[in-house]
């Protein structure tokens, strides 16, 4: 079964749930009584909560532990509103935006670039202590621990269609935004964010998009929940319902819209005929339940399911975001941009271009005053001994590390202080020492993910092309040899003009490095891509090389072809001696 005949595989079958979804919701009111029908409408209102939570933790890996405090912000917003005769259609779009702008402070806080995960965790529980405490301390406001009384109009029916419709709006909203650029590079940073950087991808702001959008679902499940819970006091912000989230979602299942659903659903409503079965006891069960979760289906129930439906891998790893090139892009397959549209392209025909570099790490100098030019279309090789800071010069003219002084220019560019997703705006594509690719998708998707995002649309050669056909496992799967050439693959496939290739013959057959330096001429020679390559191997430097640059001890100590360097003596006496 091709690509585009799976996505529709995929888009048919959510359609399906989905629509099986709308007919049980719908028969709820004509067969259940009142108390059940008013527990089911609060479990959308969690499950809604979950989901809230879902965007930031399961699809964007951003730690939060806090969530109630946004939860608290729409809960209050409508109590407030409706004490003070505010109209709804008023309350809740300003209590949205509160939501969202407080998580926007967070998230600019705490994904600052640099930042350990554990801060969004810390800033996220300070978050929900402060705001419960807010809510028992502003007592004109919030009528302090008292809380406020919130009415759901009396009918629960009437109550219970809102609940629905708002639940189900924003899972029609959220699967169009999956099938979009967002949910596309929310995989993408999720998966492998030094890759993605590489791929132009800001992983900072998707991240934040991510947070400040799940803090909006959450204030919005707070606005639903309000009128059903009744009384809003300030636990409804604080670290037990923050708690109580993270259970929903780890019982049901991160990255799945139907296991925040699922998690909320079993778990308030278990926990309600629990509670008047076995009283307060019902919370050490809940706890039992959660540590066998999290022990046994780190995946939750959904996690659970999927596994034993085996779906194909191309399916459950991109959490139904569609991994494919879009069809309407504007450059047609197979055609590069004209060079005078390219972002820096008027610039002279020096494409790196570095001047007294250096990089020292604490005080140890590593690069120590480098000179180097790289014209557009030329292939350079990179050699020297270990330690001589090869990677470290990689690293500073992809954007990975920041120099100690010294010029960076990219297409006569100033890069120096930019980010590398910044300079990956202008052509430089770059691979790493130990291949970095999207393990949990397949060769196809890598590529589909990396055309998806292309700087400029090139056709593959045949050996990189081949990847394009396998959809049934992951990259993770396949050995060293493929997993390095699917990153070249990945990299050309986005169409860069300037590649940074950091041993890619390492850990290869003889034969495997003999090809793969055929197809880097190739690369060069058709695509026209500068190439800058790290390498230990002389026999593919020979086979490559335009112009060698010898390193040692962070300085070039000579640049030049292959014969004029190994004549060197002093290349020939420490360096190379062999050659
Ligand atoms: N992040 C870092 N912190 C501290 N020291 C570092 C860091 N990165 C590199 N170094 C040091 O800088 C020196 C140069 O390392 P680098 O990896 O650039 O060398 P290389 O020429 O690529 O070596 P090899 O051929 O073995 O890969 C080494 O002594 C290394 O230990």
């Amino acid at each position: 079964m091709n690509r585009s005949s799976r996505v529709a595989r995929i888009q048919r079958r959510h359609g399906i749930g989905l629509a099986g979804a709308v007919v049980a919701l719908a028969a709820a009111p004509f067969v259940l009584t009142s108390y059940p029908l008013s527990l089911l409408t609060l479990s959308l209102a969690y499950g809604l909560f979950a989901f809230g939570l879902d965007l930031a933790w399961g699809r964007a890996g951003v730690i939060s532990i806090g969530h109630a405090a946004f939860f608290g912000v729409g809960a209050y917003g409508v109590a407030i509103g409706t004490e003070r005769g505010v109209p709804l259609l008023l309350a809740v779009p300003v209590t949205l935006a509160l939501a969202a702008v407080l998580a926007l402070a967070v998230g600019l806080a705490g994904l600052r670039r640099g930042t350990s995960p554990s801060t969004m965790a810390v800033l996220t529980l300070a978050l929900t202590l402060l705001a419960e405490q807010a809510a028992r301390s502003l007592l004109s406001l919030t009528n302090g621990s008292n809380g406020l009384f919130v009415g759901s109009g009396g009918i629960v029916s009437t109550y219970y269609r809102t609940a629905v419709v708002v639940a189900l709006t924003v899972a029609v909203v959220w699967a169009h935004l999956l099938r979009g650029r967002f949910g596309r590079r929310l995989l993408a940073v999720r998966i492998n964010e030094p890759r993605s950087e590489h791929l132009g991808i800001d992983p900072r702001r998707v991240k934040i998009q991510a947070f400040v959008l799940s803090a909006t679902v959450a204030a919005l499940a707070g606005v639903v929940a309000a009128p059903i819970v009744g009384l809003v006091s300030p636990g409804i912000a604080g670290v037990v319902m923050s708690t109580q989230v993270l259970v929903f979602l780890a019982v049901g299942g991160r990255g799945s819209i139907l296991g925040a659903f699922l998690g909320a659903a079993l778990v308030t409503i278990g926990q309600e005929y629990l509670g008047a079965a076995i009283g307060s006891w019902y919370l050490f069960v809940i706890g039992i339940i959660f540590v066998l979760v999290v022990r046994f289906a780190p995946g939750g129930l959904v996690g659970l399911v999927t596994a034993r439906l085996r779906r194909p891998v191309s399916e459950t790893a991109s959490q139904g975001a569609v991994v494919q090139p879009p069809a309407d892009r504007p450059d047609a397959p197979g055609t590069r941009l004209p060079a005078t549209d390219r972002p820096g392209a008027d610039a002279a025909d020096v494409a790196i271009d570095v001047r007294d570099l250096t990089k020292s790490f604490d005080a140890t100098p590593v690069i120590r005053g480098v000179d180097l030019q790289i014209r557009q279309g030329e292939v350079v090789c990179l050699i020297g001994p270990n330690g001589a800071g090869k990677t470290t010069l990689l690293n500073l003219v992809a954007g990975d590390l920041r120099p100690t002084s010294g010029q960076i220019h990219l297409k006569g560019q100033d890069v120096a202080s930019w980010h590398p997703h910044h300079r990956a705006a202008l052509g430089l594509g770059r691979l790493f020492q130990t291949p970095s690719v999207y393990p949990e998708l397949t060769p196809a998707q890598n590529l589909a993910l990396a055309q998806a995002e292309a700087y400029q649309s090139v056709s593959l050669p045949p050996e990189l092309a081949r990847f394009a056909d396998v959809d049934d496992t992951p990259a993770s799967d396949l050995s060293l040899a493929d997993q390095r050439a699917l990153e070249l693959a990945l990299t050309i496939a986005w169409g860069p003009e300037i590649v940074l290739l950091d041993e890619p013959a390492a850990g290869l057959s003889h034969e495997d490095s003999v090809r793969l330096a055929g197809t880097l001429r190739a690369i060069n020679k058709d695509l026209g891509c500068t190439l800058v390559v790290v390498e230990h191997d002389m026999d593919i430097v020979r086979q490559l090389g335009d112009r060698v640059v010898v390193l040692a001890e962070g300085r070039v100590l000579v640049s030049g072809d292959m014969d004029e360097v190994a004549s060197h003596d002093e290349v020939r006496a420490a360096y190379i001696g062999a050659v």
